[in-house]
């Protein structure tokens, strides 16, 4: 079982010391277009598994889009605690305009 903080300590380390053979530092070989081309890509993949009844195929690319925007995200020196910060200010915005419907409504 690897979490998505597990997953980037592990991107993160393959950044710092790269490994012979790693698809990871290929991608940070390859720099920054290659690793947006990746999540476009993998996006397209996510909309047309949703589309599809097959449920482990959405699976599967959702994991190939976060595995690829974790890269992203290592890349342009972004962390999860980041991400985290963010959505948790979010919920307190959210909270506070369940209280005002003329706010939700926007
Ligand atoms: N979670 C992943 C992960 N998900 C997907 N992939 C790789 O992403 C690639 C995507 O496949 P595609 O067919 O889209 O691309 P491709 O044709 O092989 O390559 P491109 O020429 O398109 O770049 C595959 O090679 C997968 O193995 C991953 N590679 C690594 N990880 C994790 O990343 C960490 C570092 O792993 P290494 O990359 O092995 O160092 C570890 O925790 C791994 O588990």
């Amino acid at each position: 079982m690897q979490d998505l903080d597990e997953l980037y300590a592990s991107i993160l380390k393959r950044k710092q010391a790269p490994k012979a053979g790693s698809y990871t530092d290929y991608l940070f070989d390859k720099g920054l277009d290659k690793i947006l081309k990746k999540v476009g890509e993998e996006s397209t993949e996510v909309i047309v598994a949703a589309k599809n009844p097959k449920r482990d195929e959405l699976i599967y690319e959702t994991a190939d889009l976060l595995y690829h925007l974790t890269v992203l995200l290592v890349e342009k020196q972004v962390s999860m605690d980041d991400i985290k910060a963010e959505l948790a200010k979010r919920e307190g915005l959210l909270s506070k305009t369940q209280d005002r419907p003329e706010i939700k409504d926007l």
